[in-house]
Protein backbone atom coordinates (compact mmCIF):
# COMPACT_ATOMS: atom_id res chain seq x y z
CA UNK A 1 0.00 0.00 0.00
CA UNK A 2 3.03 2.20 1.04
CA UNK A 3 6.52 1.69 0.11
CA UNK A 4 9.29 4.24 0.36
CA UNK A 5 12.77 3.14 -1.41
CA UNK A 6 16.07 4.85 -0.79
CA UNK A 7 14.30 7.80 0.03
CA UNK A 8 16.39 11.21 0.47
CA UNK A 9 15.00 14.25 1.36
CA UNK A 10 16.06 17.76 2.39
CA UNK A 11 14.38 21.05 3.54
CA UNK A 12 15.51 24.07 1.70
CA UNK A 13 16.10 27.12 4.15
CA UNK A 14 17.40 27.55 7.41
CA UNK A 15 16.99 24.22 8.69
CA UNK A 16 18.92 21.98 6.71
CA UNK A 17 17.28 19.33 8.38
CA UNK A 18 17.34 16.53 6.03
CA UNK A 19 16.25 12.36 6.04
CA UNK A 20 16.76 9.46 4.68
CA UNK A 21 14.45 6.55 4.54
CA UNK A 22 16.24 3.30 3.07
CA UNK A 23 12.88 1.07 3.09
CA UNK A 24 9.90 1.36 4.50
CA UNK A 25 6.31 -0.93 3.83
CA UNK A 26 2.96 -0.50 4.95
CA UNK A 27 0.85 -3.66 3.68
CA UNK A 28 -2.78 -3.31 2.92
CA UNK A 29 -5.06 -3.18 5.84
CA UNK A 30 -2.35 -2.42 8.04
CA UNK A 31 -2.31 -0.43 11.10
CA UNK A 32 1.05 1.48 11.49
CA UNK A 33 1.88 3.35 14.45
CA UNK A 34 4.65 5.49 14.12
CA UNK A 35 6.50 6.97 17.24
CA UNK A 36 9.15 9.77 17.41
CA UNK A 37 10.40 12.61 19.46
CA UNK A 38 9.59 16.21 18.47
CA UNK A 39 11.51 17.48 15.50
CA UNK A 40 12.60 13.55 14.49
CA UNK A 41 10.77 14.14 10.88
CA UNK A 42 7.76 12.87 11.42
CA UNK A 43 5.53 15.15 9.58
CA UNK A 44 8.37 15.00 6.78
CA UNK A 45 7.59 11.79 6.24
CA UNK A 46 4.11 11.88 6.50
CA UNK A 47 4.19 14.65 3.67
CA UNK A 48 6.83 12.78 1.55
CA UNK A 49 3.88 9.85 1.21
CA UNK A 50 1.40 12.64 0.84
CA UNK A 51 3.18 14.09 -1.85
CA UNK A 52 3.08 17.13 -0.66
CA UNK A 53 6.74 17.66 -1.00
CA UNK A 54 8.56 15.09 -2.92
CA UNK A 55 11.61 13.56 -2.57
CA UNK A 56 15.48 14.33 -3.91
CA UNK A 57 15.87 10.92 -4.54
CA UNK A 58 14.24 7.54 -4.17
CA UNK A 59 11.03 6.58 -4.60
CA UNK A 60 7.96 7.21 -3.20
CA UNK A 61 4.64 4.30 -4.07
CA UNK A 62 0.97 4.81 -2.78
CA UNK A 63 -1.08 2.28 -3.76
CA UNK A 64 1.77 1.27 -6.29
CA UNK A 65 1.89 4.54 -8.21
CA UNK A 66 4.91 6.44 -8.24
CA UNK A 67 3.71 9.62 -7.31
CA UNK A 68 7.19 11.31 -8.35
CA UNK A 69 5.78 9.92 -11.94
CA UNK A 70 2.18 12.22 -11.59
CA UNK A 71 2.15 15.79 -12.90
CA UNK A 72 0.42 18.42 -10.48
CA UNK A 73 -3.30 18.24 -10.97
CA UNK A 74 -3.01 14.46 -11.88
CA UNK A 75 -1.07 14.23 -8.25
CA UNK A 76 -3.58 16.48 -6.41
CA UNK A 77 -6.40 14.04 -7.85
CA UNK A 78 -4.50 10.81 -6.23
CA UNK A 79 -4.12 12.04 -3.45
CA UNK A 80 -7.79 12.89 -3.22
CA UNK A 81 -8.87 9.61 -4.19
CA UNK A 82 -6.60 7.35 -2.27
CA UNK A 83 -5.81 9.30 0.73
CA UNK A 84 -7.77 10.32 3.65
CA UNK A 85 -5.92 12.63 6.03
CA UNK A 86 -6.00 14.07 9.69
CA UNK A 87 -3.90 16.63 10.25
CA UNK A 88 -2.91 18.11 13.37
CA UNK A 89 -5.02 20.58 13.78
CA UNK A 90 -7.41 19.32 11.79
CA UNK A 91 -7.32 21.83 9.34
CA UNK A 92 -11.30 22.46 9.29
CA UNK A 93 -12.91 25.25 7.31
CA UNK A 94 -14.20 27.57 10.63
CA UNK A 95 -17.44 29.16 8.93
CA UNK A 96 -18.34 25.85 6.90
CA UNK A 97 -20.68 23.87 8.07
CA UNK A 98 -20.10 19.99 9.17
CA UNK A 99 -21.39 18.84 6.39
CA UNK A 100 -19.39 21.11 3.91
CA UNK A 101 -16.57 20.27 5.73
CA UNK A 102 -16.57 16.47 5.53
CA UNK A 103 -18.05 16.23 1.94
CA UNK A 104 -14.64 18.66 0.97
CA UNK A 105 -12.45 15.67 -0.16
CA UNK A 106 -14.85 14.27 -2.31
CA UNK A 107 -15.56 17.08 -4.78
CA UNK A 108 -12.28 16.60 -6.32
CA UNK A 109 -12.15 12.53 -6.12
CA UNK A 110 -14.96 11.01 -8.12
CA UNK A 111 -14.50 7.55 -7.40
CA UNK A 112 -14.20 8.53 -4.12
CA UNK A 113 -17.52 10.43 -4.71
CA UNK A 114 -19.18 7.55 -6.06
CA UNK A 115 -18.08 5.05 -3.31
CA UNK A 116 -19.70 7.41 -0.92
CA UNK A 117 -23.19 7.06 -2.73
CA UNK A 118 -25.52 9.49 -1.22
CA UNK A 119 -22.85 11.11 0.22
CA UNK A 120 -24.60 13.54 2.30
CA UNK A 121 -26.16 10.55 3.92
CA UNK A 122 -22.85 8.80 4.19
CA UNK A 123 -21.81 11.74 6.32
CA UNK A 124 -24.73 11.83 8.49
CA UNK A 125 -24.16 8.31 9.43
CA UNK A 126 -20.48 8.93 10.11
CA UNK A 127 -21.01 11.21 12.30
CA UNK A 128 -23.78 8.80 13.96
CA UNK A 129 -20.69 6.36 14.08
CA UNK A 130 -18.16 8.55 15.24
CA UNK A 131 -20.63 9.60 18.62
CA UNK A 132 -21.35 13.32 16.70
CA UNK A 133 -24.96 14.51 17.59
CA UNK A 134 -27.57 14.49 16.04
CA UNK A 135 -28.01 17.62 14.02
CA UNK A 136 -24.53 18.41 14.26
CA UNK A 137 -23.96 18.79 10.26
CA UNK A 138 -25.64 22.04 9.68
CA UNK A 139 -23.32 23.21 12.56
CA UNK A 140 -20.43 25.98 11.71
CA UNK A 141 -17.13 24.23 12.15
CA UNK A 142 -15.45 26.94 15.04
CA UNK A 143 -18.46 26.39 17.20
CA UNK A 144 -17.87 22.63 17.75
CA UNK A 145 -15.73 21.63 21.11
CA UNK A 146 -12.29 20.42 19.96
CA UNK A 147 -13.14 17.00 20.59
CA UNK A 148 -16.11 17.20 18.18
CA UNK A 149 -13.70 19.24 15.50
CA UNK A 150 -10.97 16.05 15.92
CA UNK A 151 -14.03 13.48 15.22
CA UNK A 152 -15.14 16.00 12.27
CA UNK A 153 -11.76 15.85 10.63
CA UNK A 154 -11.70 11.76 11.37
CA UNK A 155 -15.42 11.90 9.38
CA UNK A 156 -13.81 14.02 6.51
CA UNK A 157 -11.17 11.68 5.97
CA UNK A 158 -13.06 8.36 5.63
CA UNK A 159 -16.11 9.55 3.54
CA UNK A 160 -16.09 7.63 0.50
CA UNK A 161 -13.48 5.15 2.19
CA UNK A 162 -10.22 5.91 0.73
CA UNK A 163 -7.85 2.85 0.93
CA UNK A 164 -5.21 4.89 3.30
CA UNK A 165 -6.06 7.16 6.19
CA UNK A 166 -3.04 9.31 7.54
CA UNK A 167 -3.35 10.87 10.84
CA UNK A 168 -0.14 13.48 11.74
CA UNK A 169 -0.61 13.05 15.92
CA UNK A 170 -4.82 13.32 16.15
CA UNK A 171 -4.82 12.73 19.68
CA UNK A 172 -2.27 15.54 20.95
CA UNK A 173 -5.32 17.69 21.71
CA UNK A 174 -7.67 15.45 23.64
CA UNK A 175 -7.31 14.46 27.03
CA UNK A 176 -6.61 11.04 27.90
CA UNK A 177 -10.91 9.69 28.28
CA UNK A 178 -11.53 11.91 25.07
CA UNK A 179 -8.23 10.29 23.79
CA UNK A 180 -9.08 6.59 24.33
CA UNK A 181 -13.01 7.04 23.36
CA UNK A 182 -11.75 8.88 19.84
CA UNK A 183 -9.34 6.32 19.06
CA UNK A 184 -12.26 3.41 19.37
CA UNK A 185 -14.18 5.21 17.25
CA UNK A 186 -11.27 5.39 14.37
CA UNK A 187 -10.27 1.82 14.86
CA UNK A 188 -13.77 0.52 14.67
CA UNK A 189 -13.99 2.30 11.17
CA UNK A 190 -10.86 1.80 9.77
CA UNK A 191 -11.20 -1.87 11.16
CA UNK A 192 -14.89 -2.80 9.35
CA UNK A 193 -13.82 -1.05 6.37
CA UNK A 194 -9.75 -2.70 5.98
CA UNK A 195 -8.57 0.74 5.93
CA UNK A 196 -4.91 1.55 5.88
CA UNK A 197 -3.79 3.33 8.83
CA UNK A 198 -0.33 5.25 9.57
CA UNK A 199 -0.23 7.52 12.38
CA UNK A 200 2.40 9.73 13.23
CA UNK A 201 2.71 10.20 17.58
CA UNK A 202 5.19 11.06 20.36
CA UNK A 203 3.02 8.62 22.79
CA UNK A 204 4.08 5.09 23.09
CA UNK A 205 1.08 4.60 25.36
CA UNK A 206 -1.00 4.19 22.04
CA UNK A 207 1.12 1.07 20.96
CA UNK A 208 -1.29 -1.48 22.12
CA UNK A 209 -3.54 -0.76 19.71
CA UNK A 210 -1.68 -0.84 16.44
CA UNK A 211 -0.69 -4.22 14.37
CA UNK A 212 2.52 -2.57 13.91
CA UNK A 213 4.91 0.25 15.87
CA UNK A 214 7.60 1.81 13.87
CA UNK A 215 10.08 4.28 15.75
CA UNK A 216 11.73 7.00 13.61
CA UNK A 217 15.08 6.34 14.65
CA UNK A 218 14.89 2.73 13.43
CA UNK A 219 13.15 3.80 10.01
CA UNK A 220 15.34 6.68 9.43
CA UNK A 221 18.66 9.14 9.49
CA UNK A 222 18.26 11.94 10.05
CA UNK A 223 20.63 14.93 9.92
CA UNK A 224 20.36 18.95 10.72
CA UNK A 225 23.23 21.39 8.89
CA UNK A 226 23.79 25.16 8.33
CA UNK A 227 21.65 25.92 4.46
N1 LIG B 1 8.21 23.67 5.89
C1 LIG B 1 9.44 23.50 6.39
N2 LIG B 1 10.48 24.21 5.93
C2 LIG B 1 11.73 24.04 6.40
N3 LIG B 1 12.04 23.18 7.39
C3 LIG B 1 11.04 22.43 7.91
C4 LIG B 1 9.70 22.55 7.44
N4 LIG B 1 8.92 21.68 8.13
C5 LIG B 1 9.75 21.05 8.99
N5 LIG B 1 11.02 21.49 8.85
C6 LIG B 1 12.20 21.02 9.58
O1 LIG B 1 12.11 19.61 9.72
C7 LIG B 1 12.36 19.25 11.06
C8 LIG B 1 11.47 18.06 11.38
O2 LIG B 1 10.13 18.55 11.51
P1 LIG B 1 8.86 17.61 11.53
O3 LIG B 1 7.69 18.50 11.71
O4 LIG B 1 8.91 16.70 10.35
O5 LIG B 1 9.13 16.75 12.85
P2 LIG B 1 8.09 15.98 13.78
O6 LIG B 1 8.79 14.75 14.23
O7 LIG B 1 6.80 15.81 13.06
O8 LIG B 1 7.91 17.02 14.98
P3 LIG B 1 6.64 17.26 15.94
O9 LIG B 1 6.42 15.97 16.70
O10 LIG B 1 7.12 18.37 16.83
O11 LIG B 1 5.47 17.64 15.07
C9 LIG B 1 12.06 20.48 11.91
O12 LIG B 1 12.94 20.58 12.98
C10 LIG B 1 12.29 21.62 10.96
O13 LIG B 1 13.61 22.06 11.17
Amino acid sequence: MLRLHEVRFRWAGRSGFSVSVPDLQVMPGETVLLLGESGSGKSTLLSLICGTVLADSGRVEVYGQDIAALSGGAHDRFRAERIGMIFQQFNLLPFGSVLDNILLPIRFAPERRARAGDARAEAVELCHALGLPAGITSAKAATLSVGQQQRVAVARALIGRPPIVIADEPTSALDAGTQTAFLDLLFAQVRGHGTTLLMVSHDPRLADRFDRVLHMQDIAQIARQAA
